[in-house]
């Protein structure tokens, strides 16, 4: 078998499992509003094929492990924590013997699930969280939970686990709440990454009004902080900028400054495809294939020609694909 390695030496060595395509928030930029109604679930679009099972998550995933020698599991989706066997699936994971198990989320029900998660073996999460402001918040996510997401990213930091946030900023709605976000990671010594929008799913084509770039974001917190960069670690997301008493923080900067040139991603969506790249929507099948290693190892090949060099957007939306 040919080592599944791109010619700009790319592979896949960290595996992205969507859980679920539902979500109990309706994010602006990830749930389009005229489509969805705020107030029922969000149901994304599927193939037709049956969710996985916890036993066919599990199974799939030791296969790849076995061809890929996966580091890291990052558990997403639409919203990991309404998956559940959530508990048992991560158990299973952690017996595979892959390294790091990682979950992001919107951090609505970690409350009272955390210890739980720390035990099953979850190594870390990112919880998104877009305003300190209830009202932006609310007009964000379109719910009105950020007092409950608050006393989760509480908990989980007391519990000990590793907790970063993700903060999508968007021009007119959120810029004013930077520095605020900023202040309150710093306080509790969480990292913080300020996300610049994508064009993905309805914001297709049609992003540009609430972009805000990174160099605007960086302005934005040149104004009360004083940073410098540091080098962006192999296959990272994030480039990080480091304040004077040593508290760093970071900015995902997909469309200004992709970085595409390391990537080692690989997504699972809920019903065993695979994508080999964010901005590809070709969904390549698994869960029909699982006793066939040398068809699962032919799959991957094609997967990996899906890799680009700058992200270019995509028509699905995050909750489509699995963030
Ligand atoms: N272009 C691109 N962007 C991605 C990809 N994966 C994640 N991102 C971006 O990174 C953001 C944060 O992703 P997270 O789920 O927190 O994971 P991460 O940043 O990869 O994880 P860590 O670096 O381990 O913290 C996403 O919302 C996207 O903006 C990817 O495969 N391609
Ligand atoms: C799709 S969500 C899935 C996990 C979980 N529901 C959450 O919100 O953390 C994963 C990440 O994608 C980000 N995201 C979704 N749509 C985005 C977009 N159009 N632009 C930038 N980030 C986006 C979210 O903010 C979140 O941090
Ligand atoms: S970004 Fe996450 S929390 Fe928001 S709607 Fe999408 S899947 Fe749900
Ligand atoms: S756009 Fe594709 S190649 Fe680029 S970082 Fe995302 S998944 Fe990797």
């Amino acid at each position: 078998m040919e080592p599944i390695v791109d010619k700009f030496g790319r592979s896949f060595k960290t595996l992205r499992v969507s859980l679920t395509n539902h979500c109990n928030l309706g994010c602006v930029y990830c749930v389009d509003d005229a489509a969805q109604p705020s107030d029922v679930p969000v149901i994304a679009q599927n193939s037709g094929l049956a969710p996985l099972s916890t036993s066919q998550y599990i199974k799939i995933i030791e296969q790849l492990h076995g061809m890929l020698g996966l580091e890291t599991i990052r558990l997403t989706g639409g919203e990991p924590t309404l998956y559940r066997e959530l508990i048992p699936l991560i158990e299973g994971i952690r017996a595979t013997g892959i390294p790091k198990i990682k979950m992001t989320t919107n951090g609505s029900m970690l409350s009272s699930k955390i210890e739980a998660l720390q035990q099953a073996g979850l190594t870390s999460m990112n919880v998104s969280l877009d305003a300190l402001d209830m009202q932006v918040y609310h007009k964000i996510s379109r719910r009105r939970n950020l007092t409950r997401i608050l006393d989760g990213i509480e908990k989980s930091v007391q519990a000990g686990i590793g907790v970063k946030i993700n903060c999508v900023i968007m021009k007119g709605l959120n810029d004013n709440q930077i520095l605020s976000l900023l202040q309150f990671a710093k306080e509790r010594n969480i990292a913080i990454r300020f996300l610049e929008l994508m064009q993905m799913g309805h914001l297709y084509g049609n992003f540009e009004d609430h972009f805000f770039s990174e160099r605007s974001i960086l302005q934005t917190i040149a104004r009360q902080f004083e940073f410098k960069k540091i080098s962006r670690e192999h296959a990272a997301t994030a480039k990080y900028y480091v304040m004077p008493d040593g508290y760093r923080f970071g900015v995902i900067s997909n469309e200004s400054d992709p970085f595409c040139n390391d990537c080692n991603r690989l997504r699972l969506d809920s019903y065993g495809n695979i994508f080999g790249c964010l901005s590809n929507n070709t969904a390549i099948n698994l869960s029909q294939c699982l006793d066939q290693p040398q068809e699962i190892q032919l799959r991957l090949q094609e997967a990996l020609t899906h890799k680009k060099m700058k992200f270019s957007g995509s028509k699905l939306s995050m909750l489509a694909i699995g963030g």
